[in-house]
């Protein structure tokens, strides 16, 4: 894998200087569907840079809260504050990356394409995208032919196109061998040193302790605790992510 062209990066840096999105501040925040509360009661504060990993639960809510984030849904009740933007007003300027990549039906190539036509960025840059994500001997395969691993290497740099300034994963690599978490991870650890603000939602235990700069903690829609990650594996605060992490395998 190696270097994607200095501009995507640039263009990062240039917009949020103009009209930052950052730190995002989230308050109150309550997401019902009828009479069942899924998010209830949800404040945090996000500084600028680094990666923050949500974990919790099944159920917990943590794709919902990613969705809001992302101004994908409305909440119930509560304010999503991207830097005094709105969620819904800055949604072109974060991408989302799924545990399912989303791709069109079309060759490698042109799945890097028709986003940077869309979004009206250098038709240049999608060779070098490929390239850092590995995929450039691949390029003129049908995307439906690609490993999963493949495929969400494609999905995310479908999303770095975009040129984000935060990019959302929800779960992107939970169906993954180890070699391709790692490589995943790579990118995103690269995405993070340049500056995108990323916010991972994990279920597994190694990743978030690889990646995370912080860990917001949920459990049955509330957040149980938000940590900095150094304190966290070793000693969480709440008897919510100890049970959690006693749960499971630490890698
Ligand atoms: N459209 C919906 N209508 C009603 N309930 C919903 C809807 N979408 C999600 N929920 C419920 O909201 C809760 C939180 O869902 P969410 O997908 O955010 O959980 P999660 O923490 O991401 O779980 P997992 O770790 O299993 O992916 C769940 O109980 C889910 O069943």
């Amino acid at each position: 894998m190696s270097d994607v062209p200095a501009t995507l990066y640039q263009a990062v840096a240039l917009r949020a200087q103009v009209a930052p999105i950052l730190p995002l501040a989230v308050r109150d925040l309550v997401l019902r569907f009828g009479e069942e509360v899924v998010l209830d009661g949800v404040s945090f504060d996000l500084g600028a840079t680094g990666c923050t990993m949500i974990m919790g639960p099944n159920g917990s809510g943590k794709s919902l809260l990613l969705k809001l984030l992302h101004g994908l849904m409305q909440p119930s009740a509560g304010r999503v504050d991207w830097g005094g933007h709105a969620a819904n007003t800055v949604t072109d300027r974060q991408a989302l990356v799924f545990q399912k990549p989303v791709l069109l039906r079309r060759s490698v190539a042109a799945n890097i394409d028709f986003v940077l036509k869309a979004r009206r960025k250098d038709a240049g840059r999608r060779d070098a995208l490929l390239d850092h994500v590995g995929l450039s001997h691949k390029a003129s395969q049908p995307a439906r032919l690609l490993s999963g691993g493949e495929a969400q290497r494609l999905a995310l740099a479908r999303a770095l196109a975009t040129d984000p300034e935060v990019l959302f994963l929800d779960e992107p690599t939970a169906s993954l061998d180890p070699a391709s978490v790692l490589a995943i991870e790579a990118i995103v650890g690269d995405a993070r040193n340049r500056g995108v603000r990323i916010v991972f939602v994990t279920h597994d235990t190694g990743q978030a302790r690889r990646l995370a700069d912080d860990v917001l903690f949920l459990q049955r829609g509330s957040i149980a605790e938000h940590t900095r990650a150094a304190d966290f594996f070793p000693e969480p605060q709440s008897q919510a992510a100890r049970d959690y992490l006693n749960g499971r395998i630490v890698v």
